[in-house]
Order: structure tokens, then sequence, then C-alpha cells
């Protein structure tokens, strides 16, 4: 590590957000990509709309070659210090530019309940025509 193992807190990371002076946390490493920016194939905004966060999440969810991996290693300036990074933002997942927005979660007590009614509707009318039918049968008999 290029960095020699130095220890950044969050606060400090976050003020290299600039495309000048631009520093990621990755993993809990610290990149300091500034002479990256233009040279990065999926374009600057994207390292710059990845500061003042942990970019794992964005980092992981291109799915970033082995070649990729192999270039962090040399923009690598530290870690951060784990205790300082805000436990919201650590799990904050902010879809990329061009990337496709995360699918909405059917599995919360709501959405099963809509997927039940929805399964359920159908049913309960088939059986009504069902009844109705019946009904219409004996009347006539
Ligand atoms: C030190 C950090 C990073 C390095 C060395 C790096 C390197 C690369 C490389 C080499 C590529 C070309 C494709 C590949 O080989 O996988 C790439 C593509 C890309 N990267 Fe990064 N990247 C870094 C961080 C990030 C971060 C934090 C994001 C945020 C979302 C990001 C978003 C993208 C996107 C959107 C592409 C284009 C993918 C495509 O066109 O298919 N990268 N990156």
């Amino acid at each position: 590590m290029a960095g020699g193992g130095k220890v950044y807190s969050f606060q400090e990371v976050r003020k290299h957000s600039q495309r000048k002076d631009c520093w990621l946390i990755i993993s809990g490493k610290v990149y300091d990509v500034t002479p990256f920016m233009e040279e990065h194939p999926g374009g600057d905004e994207v390292l710059l709309a990845c500061t003042g966060k942990d970019a794992t999440a964005d980092f992981e969810d291109i799915g970033h070659s082995d070649s990729a991996k192999e270039l962090m290693p040399q923009y690598c300036i530290g870690e951060v210090d784990a205790a300082t990074v805000p436990a919201k933002l650590a799990r904050a997942v902010l879809p990329a530019k061009g990337a496709a927005a995360p699918a909405p979660r059917a599995s919360t007590g709501q959405g099963v309940w809509l997927t039940v009614l929805q399964l359920a509707l159908p049913l309960l009318l088939v059986a009504m025509a069902f009844a109705l039918q019946n009904f219409a049968k004996t009347k006539t008999e």
C-alpha cells in the first residue's frame, strides 16, 4: 500500500471531494483517485458522486474486472477509521449514474399482502361465477 497504513477519519476523507482532489473509501481503504479521474473508463462524474461516503457498494455493483482491481493499490493512501464512519452513510447504496436503480423489495409486510391479494382476487371471481351458475341452474330446474 502506497500510504504505509495511514489511518484517516471519515471527516478528513470527505474533505477531498473535488475533481482536482478526490478521495474514495472502498472496503475500508482510502484511495486518492485524483490522478485517475480523467483515465477512469467509467468517467470522473461517478467517482465524484462516490465521495463523502462509503463507495464499496457502488464499486462492487459495477462488477469491476480483476484488472480494475489490480489498478487500485497504486491509489491507496491508507485506511479509514471505521469508528468515524456514520452508520447510515456506511450502508448507503446510491445508484451510480447510468446504472439501474435497485429493484423495490417485494418482501416487506405490505408487499406480501399485495401479492396474496393479487393471487386471491381472480380465484374469488371464478368461484363466484361458478356459484352464480349453479344458483341459476337450480332456479330453472
Ligand atoms: C480506485 C477505484 C477505481 C478503479 C481503479 C476503477 C477502475 C475502472 C476500470 C479499469 C474500469 C473499466 C472496466 C473494468 O475493467 O472493470 C472501470 C469502469 C467503470 N467504473 Fe470504475 N474504478 C474505480 C472506482 C469506481 C467507483 C467508486 C465507481 C462508482 C460507481 C466506478 C464506476 C465505474 C463505471 C460506471 C464503469 C463503467 C462500466 C461500464 O462501462 O461497463 N468505478 N473502472
